[in-house]
């Protein structure tokens, strides 16, 4: 571990020349060690700690996946060799195997299908694969697009067993000379896995095009203009990564701008948070499907102030025309905490064909069926899953068995362990503060809430991304009554007529909520007092500014006041605060109608 002969004041940078190793600090994360110069105009963000801890973690059950779905498709081939002789595209030669796809120039191709041997698409999307020389499954090779001072790259290629190569490419030279020092300062099997190369990423990405098993992007603020060559560059069931700390933008400060980046609106509930995840996974598959291509989200979490997303790519003209299925506008009442879900498309299936049709509408009428006010209209977003459980478990079970190897290791497996317990097909989540804050009421403890959903019949669950946050199947109406009768026990003052509050409680309720304890009513971490949501480790746990600016006043609408008095915070972009989230009722700020 550790550089080799670092004991030398005197080391060589990437190209050759002397630097004094007594100008720098040297950071250890991981097995990787980064040297930081006293005028720090690299960036570096301790935080991002927790970034790539999860990045390693889902990297390293990539591998193993990849590498199953690579056997299955062998033994598969193995069976329908022994049943039949190979049919026509069997015959066509290795270089040639292709999709239906485009090629360099635009014109109609097969698909090319030289890195397709990880796909984990069923028969359908592996069925090309017949042909000489598919036996071997390459080690993969990672594109980090945006390495700074090539910490990333570096962790990658140390720590992740497997990996066959890391590019490492920056626009900014001081950056690629800091990392092509770090390379050398890292030893033989970093020179031999990482390359640092001075280039902007877009360009990069679009001259090498399904070239990268796995490709990372990490930007200061939103990676919108970076995903349109993104989604390009990475191979056939390839990965990839994508981090964005505009959660300002994210989370509807200025819809607008969101709506420009990554042609959604944003809506200001509780849970902002996960419609930015949403956002960005929409944005994703829809640059992916101008190239034939989709999505196939993995891993999706809010952690710290960011979002990070892990998602598979395949290519396929049919599975393309599901894309409208997956996506949905958002309706988020004015008045109260009601909001409803659209989905932009619909299939009818006639015999043993499915046509593909705009989605019904409108979903819901104009007023709020609750409380009569207007609604907003947000999205779209994705509505369907955003993590694959089976990949979640599988990486909290790698990460468990290797807790030394991840300095952030408590935090990264709460939030997985969190994930694992979310409904998978439940969009966006209630606050019980919230609602209770319109009713002006008491609230019920969680657990007597989830009780008297739960014993409604519905499900419910917590969600990653807030404490306080509960997903549900349970419809609007159910949950309004839930309250109704919690509050004929727990009695509210009369508030004006033509409040949200008043609307709701002047109707009675037509289920007869039933609050007696439910089995599952804990998640099973919590059962087990499994840490769910931790604290922040230290003060100014947050966004950095770009490498080489200082922090300003100017900075404050950035990172938050909090960044320049010190005062320890836990925000998240949009300056709401998960463990605040124990607010009075009355300083809850609702979505005005004036911003329809
Ligand atoms: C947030 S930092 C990356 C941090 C790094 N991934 C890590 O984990 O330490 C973003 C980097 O992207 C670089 N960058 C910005 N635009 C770029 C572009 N068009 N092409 C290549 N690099 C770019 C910046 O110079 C900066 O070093
Ligand atoms: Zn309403």
């Amino acid at each position: 571990m550790g550089a080799e002969n670092k004991t030398d004041e005197e080391k060589q940078n990437g190209d050759g020349t002397l630097f004094d190793l007594n100008d720098y600090t040297i950071i250890k994360e991981g097995d990787a060690e980064i040297l930081m110069h006293a005028k720090n105009e690299v960036f570096y963000n301790k935080t991002q700690v927790n970034n790539r801890d999860m990045s390693i973690a889902v990297l390293r059950t990539f591998i193993s996946q990849r590498k199953q779905e690579h056997e299955a498709m062998l033994a598969r081939r193995r069976t329908k060799a022994g049943n039949k002789v190979p049919d026509a595209k069997a015959e066509i030669p290795d270089d040639s195997v292709q999709h239906n796809g485009e090629s360099k120039d635009g014109s109609e191709v097969l698909e090319d299908t030289s890195h397709n041997e990880s796909c984990s698409k069923p028969e359908e999307e592996t069925k090309n694969l017949w042909g000489k020389g598919r036996e071997e499954l390459k080690p993969p090779r990672v594109l980090e697009a945006l390495s700074a001072s090539g910490l990333r790259a570096l962790r990658y290629a140390r720590e992740v067993e497997g990996i066959s190569q890391v590019v490492a490419l920056d626009n900014d030279k001081a950056s690629v000379e800091a990392c092509r020092r770090n390379i050398k300062f890292n030893g033989s099997v970093a020179c031999s896995k990482v390359e640092s190369h001075l280039a902007d990423a877009r360009v990069y990405m679009l001259t090498h095009p399904k070239e990268f098993d796995v490709v990372d992007l990490d930007p200061y603020g939103a990676p919108s203009v970076f995903l349109d060559s993104a989604v390009q560059s990475v191979a056939d069931g390839g990965m990839l990564m994508c981090t964005a700390t505009d959660m300002a933008v994210l989370c509807g400060g200025n819809g607008e701008v969101c709506h420009s980046k990554y042609g959604s609106y944003p809506l200001r509930g509780k849970y902002c948070h996960e419609m930015a995840l949403r956002i960005l996974l929409a944005s994703i598959e829809s640059h992916a499907n101008r190239y034939k291509r989709y999505i196939v989200p993995v891993l999706s979490v809010q952690m710290d102030f960011y979002v990070r997303v892990f998602v598979r790519i395949y290519t396929s003209a049919s599975d393309m025309k599901s894309t409208p299925l997956k996506l949905s506008y958002v309706y988020q009442c004015t008045g109260c905490d009601s909001f409803h879900l659209q989905p932009v498309g619909r299939t009818v299936s006639k015999n043993n064909s499915v046509r593909y049709l705009p989605g019904f509408g409108p979903a819901i009428s104009q007023e709020c069926s609750d409380c009569g006010k207007k609604f907003n209209m947000g999205g779209p977003i994705w509505s369907a899953p955003i993590h694959d459980q089976e990949w979640v478990a599988a990486i909290l079970a790698d990460v468990k068995s290797m807790k030394d190897r991840y300095p952030a290791y408590e935090r990264i497996s709460a939030v997985l362990t969190t994930v694992s317990e979310e409904l998978p097909d439940i969009p966006l989540f209630l606050s019980l503060h919230n609602l209770c804050a319109t009713l002006k009421c008491t609230s019920p403890s969680a657990v007597i809430f989830r009780s008297a959903v739960i014993n409604a019949g519905y499900r419910i669950s917590g969600t990653h991304v807030n404490p306080l946050g509960l997903k549900t199947d349970a419809p609007m109406d159910v949950i309004w009554d839930i309250m109704r009768c919690w509050i004929k026990n727990h009695p509210v003052k009369a508030q004006p007529s033509d409040q949200a509050g008043s609307v709701i409680l002047a109707k009675e309720p037509v289920l007869q909520a039933n609050f007696s304890r439910a089995v599952a009513s804990l998640s099973k971490a919590q059962a087990k007092k499994v840490a769910r949501f931790l604290p922040n480790p230290e003060r100014h746990w947050g966004p950095k500014l770009r490498a080489g600016r200082q922090i300003t006043s100017k900075h404050v609408s950035l990172l938050g006041p909090k960044a320049l008095n010190g005062i320890n915070n836990h925000e998240n972009g949009d300056g709401s605060n998960h463990e605040d989230d124990e607010e009075p009722a009355a300083k809850r700020k609702k979505t005005e109608e004036s911003d329809s």
